[in-house]
C-alpha cells in the first residue's frame, strides 16, 4: 500500500479561524469572520440550501469586533482593528462588501466602540466607547438616519457597559465592572433610576448576560450567593428577584430568548467543556441539547427557531452549525485538510493533587505511540482566569504529529470550578498557581510521562507569565521555555495596561505601592540570574494588553547576561498570533527550538 508521509506544518494550517458570525433576517446568508484566506476578513455564504460556497467582502486584512446585518438588507455593520491593536471602531459595508466605510468621521487611532444592539428597525446603534471616558466608559445611541449620537448611561467610578436594551428602546441594562470576578447589572429606567438586579450590589458576585422577555421582567446569570451561576428573573415592576433554573456543578455563561416560543437557551460550562440547554418558561422544563462539539463560542437564535452556533473541540476546528430542533448540519466544512479527526489527538482529562491537597483538573494529549518523542509540553494557559478546555488548536495538533505530549493544567484561578476557585489568583499571580504548576510537573514525573530533562515550558500571555516566573524560579524542572507576549515585569505592566482596564487592576493583580514586595517577588524579571534556561520569546508589535516592552526589556537583560534567548516580532499581530502565515513561522520555529534543546547538553543545576 502507499504509504504516506507524517503532516507538515503547512497541513495543519490550512484550517482557519472564525472569530463571529451573523445570519440574516431570513436565514438565507450567513457572514462571518474568519481566516479563510490567511488573514482575517468578511466572508458570506448564501444558506439557503443545504449548504453553500463562501466569498469574500473585505479585502483590508482586519479582525472584526462583530457583525450585524441590516434587517432590510441594505448594508452590514462592523468594526474593525488595526493589525492587533484592539481598537475597534464601527464601520458599514455594503450588502454584497468592498471597501468599509466609517460610521464616525474624524476619530483618533485610539478610539474604540463596543457593539451592543440595532433598533428592529435597522436605525439605531446602541454601543459603549472610550470616547471622552477612557477609564470608564460610556454608552450611547447612534442614529443611522439623522447622525444623531446621544449619551446614554455615564461610565463612573467603575468600567460601565450597557448590555441589553427592552423592545421599546425604554429601559436599558447596564453591567459595572470591578473584577473579572465581580461585576454587577442595573437597570436604567425611563426617568433616569437605576435599579440593582441582584438584592445586595455590596456583595462580591457576578451578574451579566441580561435579556428583556418584555419591557418589565429580565433574565440574567448571576452567581450570587452561590458557587456557580445560574439564571435568575427580575421582576420590575414588583421589584423582585427570584433564581429561576440552577444546574449543579455548571456555570451559566450565555442566555438567548426566542420570544414566540418562550424558550431560554442556556450554555453552561463545566470544567473543560460547555453544555447547552433549551428552558421552557412556561413549564420549567429544561432539555439538555447534544452538541456536535466541546466548545461553544456564539449562538444566534433566529426567528424560525433555528439555532446558529459556532463551535470547536479538542479535534475539531472552529465551525459555524445550524440546529432544526432534531439536528446539528455543520455549514462550514472547516477540517484538517486530508487528515480525518481520529488522525488527530484528543485530551484525557485527568485530576491530580496539589502542594495543598487541593484537586486540579488538566489535559494530557500523548502524542500516538508511532511518532512519541518521550518529551513532554507543559502549557500553563492565559487570562489567568480562564481555562485550557477542549478547544482546537491547530499548534497543539502541529507539536503533537511532531512527537511531544502536551500537559495543560487548570490551577487555581482557572474559571469553570466555581467562583471561589477563580479567586484564588487574585492579588496572587506568582504563587499558588507556580505551585500547582510545580506539583503537574511532579505528577507527569511520577506517572512516569516526563522527567526534567524531557520536559519543556511554553504558555501565551498570563501563560507566558508563568513560563518566565517558572525559568527564573524553578530552572531546574525542565529543559527550556517558550514564551509567546508573557508579562515580565508586574510594575510596568500594571502601568502599561489598556485605560479600560485600570478600575480593575488592584482586584486583579494588586497595587504596585501597597503590595511592593510582592509585585518583586512575582516578578520574572526579578530572577535574571537564575533564567538559565534557553529561551525562546514570541510577541506581537502591537499587543494593546501585554506591550512589545514587557519582552524586550526581558530580551535586552538577558542578552547582556550571554544568555540563549531567540527573540521573533510580528509586526502586524496584537496579542497572540493569528495570521496564517505568521503562525506557520512561530510554530514551526517552536518545533525547531525544542528540536535543538533535545539535543543540546544543558546545565541546569539540580
Ligand atoms: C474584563 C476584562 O477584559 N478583563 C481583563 C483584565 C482580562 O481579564 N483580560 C484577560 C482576558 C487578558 O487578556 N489577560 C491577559 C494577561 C492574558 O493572559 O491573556
Amino acid at each position: 500500500m502507499i504509504q504516506f508521509s507524517k503532516p507538515n506544518v503547512e497541513q495543519f494550517f490550512q484550517t482557519y479561524r472564525i472569530s463571529t458570525f451573523a445570519i440574516s433576517q431570513d436565514e438565507s446568508r450567513l457572514v462571518f469572520s474568519s481566516t479563510l484566506n490567511g488573514k482575517f476578513n468578511l466572508w458570506a455564504m448564501d444558506i439557503g440550501g443545504e449548504t453553500g460556497y463562501p466569498y469574500p467582502l473585505t479585502y483590508n486584512d482586519q479582525m472584526c469586533g462583530f457583525i450585524k446585518l441590516d434587517p432590510q438588507g441594505r448594508h452590514i455593520l462592523t468594526a474593525f482593528d488595526r493589525d492587533g491593536d484592539e481598537n475597534y471602531q464601527m464601520h458599514a459595508l455594503r450588502w454584497n462588501g468592498g471597501e468599509p466605510q466609517p460610521l464616525f468621521a474624524g476619530i483618533p487611532p485610539e478610539e474604540k466602540h463596543h457593539f451592543l444592539h440595532l433598533s428592529e428597525d435597522g436605525k439605531r446603534i446602541y454601543y459603549s466607547t472610550n470616547r471622552e471616558n477612557p477609564n470608564f466608559l460610556n454608552s450611547r445611541v447612534f442614529d443611522l438616519e439623522s447622525g444623531e449620537d446621544r449619551l446614554l448611561i455615564e461610565g463612573k467610578g467603575t468600567v460601565t457597559v450597557i448590555c441589553a436594551v427592552s423592545q421599546d428602546e425604554k429601559r436599558f441594562a447596564f453591567v459595572k465592572e470591578y473584577a473579572n470576578t465581580h461585576y454587577v447589572s442595573y437597570i436604567q429606567l425611563e426617568d433616569g433610576q437605576e435599579i440593582c438586579l441582584t438584592p445586595s450590589p455590596d456583595e462580591v458576585h457576578t451578574s451579566g448576560g441580561v435579556q428583556f422577555l418584555d419591557g418589565d421582567n429580565v433574565i440574567f446569570a448571576t452567581d450570587y450567593d452561590s458557587e456557580f451561576a445560574y439564571m435568575a428573573h427580575y421582576d420590575i415592576k414588583e421589584r423582585t428577584f427570584k433564581r429561576l433554573c440552577e444546574i449543579d456543578s455548571e456555570t451559566v455563561v450565555m442566555l438567548k430568548y426566542h420570544k414566540d416560543s418562550r424558550t431560554v437557551y442556556i450554555v453552561t460550562e463545566k470544567g473543560v467543556q460547555d453544555h447547552l440547554y433549551a428552558y421552557a418558561l412556561d413549564t420549567g422544563e429544561l432539555k439538555a441539547i447534544p452538541l456536535p462539539v466541546d466548545i461553544l463560542e456564539q449562538i444566534v437564535v433566529a426567528r424560525s427557531g433555528n439555532l446558529y452556533m459556532l463551535g470547536r473541540g479538542a479535534a475539531k476546528p472552529y465551525n459555524i452549525y445550524r440546529f432544526d430542533g432534531s439536528r446539528w448540519t455543520m455549514l462550514t466544512q472547516n477540517v484538517v485538510t486530508g487528515l480525518t479527526e481520529t488522525d488527530l489527538i484528543v485530551p484525557e482529562v485527568i485530576t491530580y493533587r496539589s502542594f495543598d491537597g487541593m484537586e486540579i483538573e488538566a489535559l494530557l494529549f500523548r502524542a500516538k505511540d508511532e511518532t512519541a518523542n518521550g518529551y513532554t509540553v507543559f502549557w500553563p494557559h492565559g487570562g489567568p482566569q480562564a481555562a485550557e478546555r477542549k478547544q482546537f488548536r491547530s499548534m497543539f495538533q502541529y507539536i503533537i504529529a511532531e512527537g511531544y505530549n502536551i500537559f495543560c493544567p487548570n490551577f487555581r484561578g482557572s474559571t469553570g470550578y466555581g467562583s471561589s476557585f477563580a479567586k484564588l489568583v487574585e492579588q496572587d499571580w506568582g504563587e499558588g498557581p507556580r505551585k500547582d504548576c510545580l506539583a503537574a510537573m511532579d505528577w507527569l514525573f511520577e506517572q512516569g510521562i516526563s522527567s526534567r530533562d524531557r520536559l519543556f515550558v511554553m504558555g501565551g500571555s498570563y501563560g507566558g507569565y508563568m513560563t518566565l516566573l517558572l525559568a527564573g524560579r524553578n530552572p531546574e524542572y525542565f529543559k527550556a521555555a517558550i514564551d509567546i507576549c508573557g508579562v515580565s515585569n508586574l510594575f510596568t505592566f500594571y502601568h502599561s495596561v489598556p485605560e479600560d482596564w485600570k478600575p480593575i487592576m488592584g482586584q486583579w493583580l494588586g497595587d504596585p505601592e501597597r503590595d511592593r514586595e510582592r509585585f518583586i517577588k512575582d516578578s520574572p524579571i526579578t530572577y535574571l540570574d537564575k533564567m538559565v534556561n534557553p529561551l525562546l520569546i514570541i510577541q506581537g508589535a502591537n499587543d494593546p494588553r501585554v506591550v512589545k516592552a514587557e519582552s524586550d526589556q526581558l530580551v535586552e537583560e538577558l542578552r547582556a547576561k550571554g544568555r540563549d534567548v531567540e527573540y521573533i516580532v510580528f509586526d502586524d499581530e496584537g496579542h497572540g498570533i493569528m495570521r496564517k502565515d505568521n503562525e506557520k513561522i512561530a510554530y514551526a520555529r517552536m518545533v525547531e527550538f525544542m528540536n535543538r534543546c533535545r539535543q543540546a547538553k544543558i546545565q541546569v543545576e539540580k
